[in-house]
């Protein structure tokens, strides 16, 4: 992994960092491919679309179709037909979002499988190994991300066993080409963030995440926390915010010098008919697109605006039909993706605080 950094503006950055399986511009979003696949959409249409990494979930893939599958199909790489950069989260998210049972002690997580029930445990060390199985070019490490109310001393125990189970996942990494990403923790108390960030960042990760947003806390009490939080993470290592956001939410993270970015919310809304618009989103269910002949985005060069009119997806989603997701999937991606794209030529060229407020303006956002 190595991390450069091409332009500043204030604390927005423009960087590139490298992996085996190639190179990713920041700032960067990463489509979601939780199970081996961005939902109802190829690899070369998430390519077309303009991402160059992808995401895929430990704790899916070890439950199904489980790790040794996977590895034994070449990895995540061969056995989704994506070939360039992924990275994978440890699970311990989603054992806490999925699972049931989950009884936790500083060994791991115990807890019964969310498909058919089966006893698991998730350690430090199985997280490790399980995420070299899939073969991805960046691993989380295992943290526990409490609940954004949890009061402060159970927050404070979060962090230190995230600091403690990051010191095992380092030990146990055995692949020099796959990159550990360490996670901060410490909900919305600064202190305890800039003390948690403080210990991992002396264990010399090549990135580091902040982990613990978008739980449940109000999106301005994170906007507000996102400087203080990224300016304790090294300035030439990759900072990645964990699961944002709306598009408001990717420019508050870029204005406060956060380089990476991964979200459900483009394809999860896309599958609900809701398409991202330089002018905000819309609704393609709504009857108003029934005789509609322009594209979703006049600006967008996607495959979905290139083809194909508002009036066609809104038919799509009211006679059900399968191509209706894909297209508007596709379409929010890129609508993402090229938001990433933008941005960094803004803060190449000094005016990324005139770009973010002309986006949250024709959004009609506050902030
Ligand atoms: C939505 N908000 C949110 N997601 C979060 C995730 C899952 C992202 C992962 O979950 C899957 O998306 C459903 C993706 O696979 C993604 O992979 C990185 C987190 N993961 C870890 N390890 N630690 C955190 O503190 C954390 C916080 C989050 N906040
Ligand atoms: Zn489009």
């Amino acid at each position: 992994m190595h991390f450069t950094l091409h332009a500043t503006d204030g604390a927005a950055r423009a960087g590139t960092f490298t992996t085996p399986h190639g190179e990713v511009p920041t700032p960067a979003f990463m489509p979601v491919g939780t199970q081996a696949t961005v939902k109802g959409l190829t690899p070369e249409m998430v390519r077309a679309a303009g991402a160059h990494i992808i995401l895929g979930n430990t704790y899916h893939l070890a439950l199904r179709p489980g790790d040794e599958i996977v590895r034994d199909f070449g990895g995540l790489h061969k056995f989704m037909h994506w070939d360039g950069p992924i990275l994978t989260d440890s699970g311990g998210f989603q054992v806490f979002s999925l699972a049931g049972q989950v009884k936790i002690t500083d060994h791991g997580a115990k807890f019964k499988s969310h498909i058919d029930g089966s006893p698991l445990e998730l350690t430090p060390e199985r997280a490790v190994e399980i995420q070299q199985n899939l073969g991805s070019d960046i691993a989380m490490v295992l943290d526990e991300c409490p609940p954004a109310t949890s009061e402060s001393a159970k927050m404070r125990a979060a962090v230190l066993r995230t600091i403690r189970w990051a010191e095992r996942c380092k030990k146990h990494h055995s692949r020099p080409g796959q990159a550990q990403f360490a996670i901060v923790q410490g909900g919305l108390n600064l202190d305890l963030r800039a003390e948690c960030a403080r210990e991992l960042v002396a264990m010399d990760f090549p990135g580091y995440a902040l982990g613990g947003f978008s739980v449940g806390e109000a999106p301005e009490a994170m906007h507000a926390a996102l400087p203080a939080c990224a300016a304790c993470l090294p300035e030439h290592k990759p900072r990645y915010l964990m699961g944002v956001g709306r598009p408001q939410d990717l420019l508050a993270g870029v204005a406060s010098g956060i380089d990476m970015f991964d979200c459900v919310m483009p394809t999860r809304n896309g599958r609900n008919a809701l398409a991202f618009t330089s002018d905000g989103p819309i609704r393609l269910r709504n009857a108003k697109h029934r005789r509609d002949p322009a594209p979703v985005a006049s600006d967008c060069a996607c495959y979905c605006c290139e083809n194909y009119s508002r009036g066609y997806l809104h038919h799509l989603f009211a006679a059900d039909e399968m191509l209706g997701p894909t297209l508007l999937s596709l379409h929010n991606i890129a609508f993402y993706l090229r938001l990433m794209a933008d941005a960094r030529h803004a803060i190449t060229e000094g005016r990324f605080a005139a770009f973010r407020a002309g986006c949250l303006a024709r959004w009609n956002a506050d902030s």
